[in-house]
């Protein structure tokens, strides 16, 4: 058994009770929570048939979260004793199973991506409207409302495109994500089914509290009573826009009696100078000033570096080489590119698509998402050994399969298995056969580690509660961080969380980029330097005009993996 740090050792003996662990950036979270399983399973307060139930926001969480249980319990215990599940996955089988409690039907249609969009297009709704509509139509669904109570509340509000497709969706007795939710709240808040629930689970964790909205706080507290864990960071709170409200869920979770409060601030994560910049960010935020638990471990200390350029193409370049040359020196490196939103890497992502040098990851594409590609593969292998098939048919067959191979209320998964072909299906109209465009998506197979060799190219909120050996932080421009539409204090300080959430995903090294001219739809357009960029260039170690330079210098000596603890092994690609 791995050696822990005392305080993280007490959570092994800390008895059934609600349990809130906050910590900076690369503390350990979700290993704490790990432990705290360990501790309720050993201890025997959770003892099976009973489970322990760990709710996650996405299925990349449920990834990241399943390799840490896996680790620390072991497959065996972790099989008999762990239920993961992303909220809607979960919510999704509270309805099907208790719809009828409140009057609703069991059968009725799951979410399917892009319905509500679709659905509002098909009314006429131009799509400012169609935005208008969504945003309302998700910010009343936050509250317990019954269906009818909807639709009185969109019609007191004169919101009639949001009416309208609401009437359609009751009518065809469909439900969209959010309806997921709001229903499991309204059926939890049963005591009989709750109490069901907290008698089958014995226990409940949450990573990332801080991103929860209050209605998901309801379904926690609704199932698990007294045996809640919830780890996160408020400095990390970057999900306002989805409904999270850190300060009421804050509020709420403080009031709960007796908690017992964990704080860790040392980071196992980072290399002191990328703490440097994380301490920088999150300084003014109230984050506790970050040290490095064996800061000697790494090699040079870890480096930070800025680089200003013409334009995105000269940007998207130098990102290219740095990674190139990253990973002819070691093939095993992870290396975040992380940007604050989509639009802003499309000339760095189409720099690094036809790349065979190493795998590259497009996280917003769920056609790379392993549990999509693993099923994608197993279904295409079905067909070649069938043999003999046309390439409409075996499409067919692919398309068939891959929807069949996934659970009806995983309803994420089935949201990207459908996203998944409908993007190989562009790619084949393009010429592709479909064996290799099912080949070409190269990313790590590795279950106990979701984030593979390669580069990974995403966006500042998928990034949340992941990391890489290096980050290379593009378009810190004003305008784009902070958001142009982050007007007052309140938005601008999520902001400025947004970047803490980036630079802190970096293991060793950061490399952060802005450009004087973006590409506008009208062709280059000035920009400035994000105001918080003089806060990167102030930590910054590394000039390098030319990256295999930079490179050379970023090359950490394999001890610096030292740092990791035995149980990490697997975990990090760059353990050797
Ligand atoms: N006791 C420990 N010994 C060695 N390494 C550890 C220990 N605890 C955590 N780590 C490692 O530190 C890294 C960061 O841990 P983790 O992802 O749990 O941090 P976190 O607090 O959840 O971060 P974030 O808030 O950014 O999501 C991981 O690689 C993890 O394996």
């Amino acid at each position: 058994m791995p050696a822990y740090p005392p305080e993280k050792e007490a959570l092994l003996e800390i008895g059934k009770r609600n349990v809130v662990i906050v910590a900076p950036p690369g503390c350990g979270k979700t290993e704490a929570l790990a432990l705290r399983a360990k501790g309720l399973i050993q201890s025997g307060e959770v003892r099976a048939p009973q489970r322990i139930l760990a709710l996650t926001f996405s299925n990349r969480a449920r990834d990241n979260l399943n390799a840490r249980l896996r680790i620390t319990l072991g497959d065996a215990l972790y099989l008999r004793c762990m239920t993961v599940s992303n909220f809607h996955g979960f919510a999704a089988r509270v309805y099907r199973a208790h719809a009828a409690t409140i009057g609703l039907s069991p059968e009725s249609v799951m979410p399917e991506k892009g319905w509500l969009g679709s659905a509002l297009q098909s009314l006429g709704a131009n799509s400012k409207m169609a935005r208008q509509a969504e945003s309302i139509i998700r910010e009343v669904k936050l509250k317990p409302f019954s269906d009818e109570q909807v639709l009185e509340s969109l019609a007191s509000m004169g919101a009639d495109y949001a009416l309208q497709v609401e009437r359609l969706r009751i009518s065809e007795d469909r439900l969209d994500f959010p309806d997921l939710l709001r229903h499991c709240q309204r059926i939890l808040a049963v005591e009989a089914v709750s109490a069901l629930y907290r008698g089958h689970f014995g226990g409940v964790l949450v990573d990332e509290f801080q991103d929860l909205t209050e209605q998901q706080l309801d379904i926690v507290m609704a199932l698990g009573g007294d045996n809640m864990t919830l780890a996160g960071d408020p400095a990390q709170a970057i999900y306002s826009f989805a409904g999270a409200d850190v300060e009421a869920v804050s509020r709420r979770i403080a009031e709960l009696s007796d908690v017992k409060r964990v704080e860790f601030t040392q980071s196992y994560r980072s290399s002191p100078h990328v703490l440097k910049v994380v301490n920088a960010i999150g300084g003014p935020l109230g984050v506790p000033s970050l040290s490095s638990v064996e800061p000697e471990k790494w090699f040079n200390g870890g480096v930070v570096s800025c680089r200003k350029f013409v334009g995105e193409a000269e940007e998207a370049d130098y990102v290219f080489d740095l990674c190139s040359a990253l990973m002819v020196k070691d093939p095993k490196l992870s290396i975040g590119v992380i940007s604050r939103v989509n639009y802003r890497r499309g000339t760095v992502d189409n720099r690094f698509r036809s790349t065979d040098l190493f795998p590259v990851r497009l996280w917003e594409n769920p056609a790379y998402s392993p549990e999509v590609i693993k099923i994608l593969r197993r279904e295409v292998q079905k067909i070649s050994l069938a043999g003999g098939l046309d390439e409409a048919s075996k499409w067919d067959l692919l398309e068939s399969g891959c929807l069949a191979a996934v659970e009806p209320t995983d309803v994420d998964l089935l949201a990207d298995m459908q996203q998944a072909l409908e993007f190989l299906s562009g790619e084949i109209a393009g010429g592709i056969t479909l064996e290799a465009s099912v080949l070409g998506l190269r990313v790590s197979e590795n279950e106990l580690a979701p984030i593979g060799p390669g580069a990974h190219l995403l966006n500042a909120h998928v990034g949340k509660g992941q990391q890489f050996d290096w980050v290379c932080v593009v378009g810190v421009e004003e305008g784009l961080i902070p958001d142009f539409r982050a007007k007052d204090a309140k938005s601008i300080a999520e902001e400025r969380r947004t970047l803490l959430v980036m630079a802190s995903r970096a293991k060793y090294g950061i490399l952060a980029t802005s450009v004087s001219h973006v590409n506008g739809l009208y062709g280059p357009r000035m920009v400035t330097v994000s105001r918080w960029w003089e806060i990167l260039e102030g930590a910054s170690t590394s000039q390098y005009a030319n990256p295999r330079d930079l490179a050379n210098v970023m090359t950490p000596n394999k001890e610096a993996d030292a740092v990791e603890s035995p149980a990490d092994v697997a975990v990090n690609p760059t353990s050797g």
